[in-house]
């Protein structure tokens, strides 16, 4: 059984082929942003970013008909149950314009739909942005207009979690976990017994990332929202692709950063522990809603190739339970065994509703 993979990100297409759980290939078309630009909206790129996909086919001889099914990853939509969701006409007119906003992964399932559609295959999403398992209290705030909502790296953390688990020799249904998501975003989640009953919304909550501020003193914030210093357009950049170590630091590299530390900039240090102390305080937060009960903590992400990074979160958490450190990202793999799943009969494919 084969299926081809489509990962939309905003500055790249991850494409990757694969024959039963073996990866044949796996390539990165990168778009630069003068190209990018040109489009309004990312629904438009659509067709930008098939024609880049069929053409990396054809470099790889690979002709399209030979995939048995197309896996994208899946968008902001409604919040929604973790698992593998069929892509039909309805699905794919919702994620061009989805209840979310617009966010590059809502072209994954719209271009698997079309390629799907010209082989008469199906296509498939596979654990969106918007994964919604939260239990009602999760969804307090303290402010009733203002719900707490569930936006993460659902796609990576599910993945990981159940490579854990399979590790471990135990299903991710019968373990409770917390993982933790360091990439460009950070998000970090309690896993109880295979669902994600809370997690800080990555981007609105919890540690400062690489890019992003996460949780802001409240006040100050609403004092600066008025203060006519910046349009809604600045400060949503500021929030979210130039604020937490890059607003610090001048980059978004940790490597970079570290590599100042290493070269004895103290301030590079005290930024980057910063960004561990606060992961390490989420972590022992999301502990609590598990009432302690945590089998494991789970490190993955481009972040935790770094050393430094989890060993100062690792000596803050580690008296909650065991560490296991899975650096990178799964994502391809996952998109692709849930496809796999569905078109094995393991599993029954969800149906998106409105
Ligand atoms: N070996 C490494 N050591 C330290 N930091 C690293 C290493 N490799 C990658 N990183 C850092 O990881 C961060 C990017 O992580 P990742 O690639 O998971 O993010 P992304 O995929 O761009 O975003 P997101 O995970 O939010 O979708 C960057 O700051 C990068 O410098
Ligand atoms: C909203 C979190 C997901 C992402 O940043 O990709």
């Amino acid at each position: 059984m084969k299926v081809l993979a489509i990962n939309p990100g905003s500055t790249s297409t991850k494409i990757a082929a694969y024959e039963g759980e073996v990866c044949l290939w796996k390539e990165v078309i990168d778009h630069p942003s003068s190209e990018l630009n040109a489009f309004a909206h990312v629904s438009d790129q659509c067709d930008y970013r098939i024609g880049h996909i069929l053409k990396l086919l054809e470099e790889k001889d690979t002709r399209l008909d030979v995939f048995n099914g197309i896996v994208g990853r899946g968008g902001m939509l409604k919040p929604l149950a973790g698992g593998t969701y069929i892509v039909d006409e309805y699905l794919t007119k919702v994620l061009q314009n989805p209840p979310g906003g617009e966010h590059a992964s809502n072209l994954g399932g719209i271009i698997a739909y079309y390629l799907g559609q010209r082989i008469n295959s199906p296509a498939f999403i596979v654990d969106p942005v918007s994964v919604d398992e939260f239990e009602p209290l999760a969804r307090l705030s303290g402010f009733p207009e203002l719900p707490r909502s569930s936006q993460s790296h659902a796609l990576n953390m599910k993945a990981v979690a159940r490579k854990v688990a399979r590790k471990l020799g135990k299903s991710y249904h019968a373990l409770n976990l917390i993982v933790a998501h360091l990439g460009g975003g950070i998000s970090v989640a309690p896993h109880r017994k295979g669902k994600m009953i809370d997690v800080n919304n990555a981007n609105n909550e919890g540690p400062y990332s690489v890019e992003r501020c996460g949780t802001l003193p409240i006040s100050q914030l609403v004092k600066l929202c008025y203060s006519g210093k910046y349009t809604e357009q600045e400060l949503r950049t500021k929030i979210l692709k130039q604020g937490g170590m890059f607003a610090y630091l001048g980059t978004k590299d940790a490597r970079e950063a570290e590599k100042r530390m290493n070269e004895g900039d103290q301030y590079a240090r005290h930024i980057l522990e910063g960004l561990c102390y606060q992961v390490a305080k989420e972590i022992g937060g999301m502990a609590t809603v598990l009432a302690g009960d945590v089998d494991n903590i789970v490190l993955t992400g481009g972040l935790a190739h770094s050393e430094f990074i989890t060993r100062e979160i690792i000596r803050r958490v580690s008296f909650i339970s065991p560490v296991i450190v899975v650096p990178g990202e799964e994502e391809m793999e996952a998109l692709a065994l849930g496809a796999l799943r569905v078109l094995s009969g393991a599993e029954e494919a969800l149906t998106y509703k409105i």
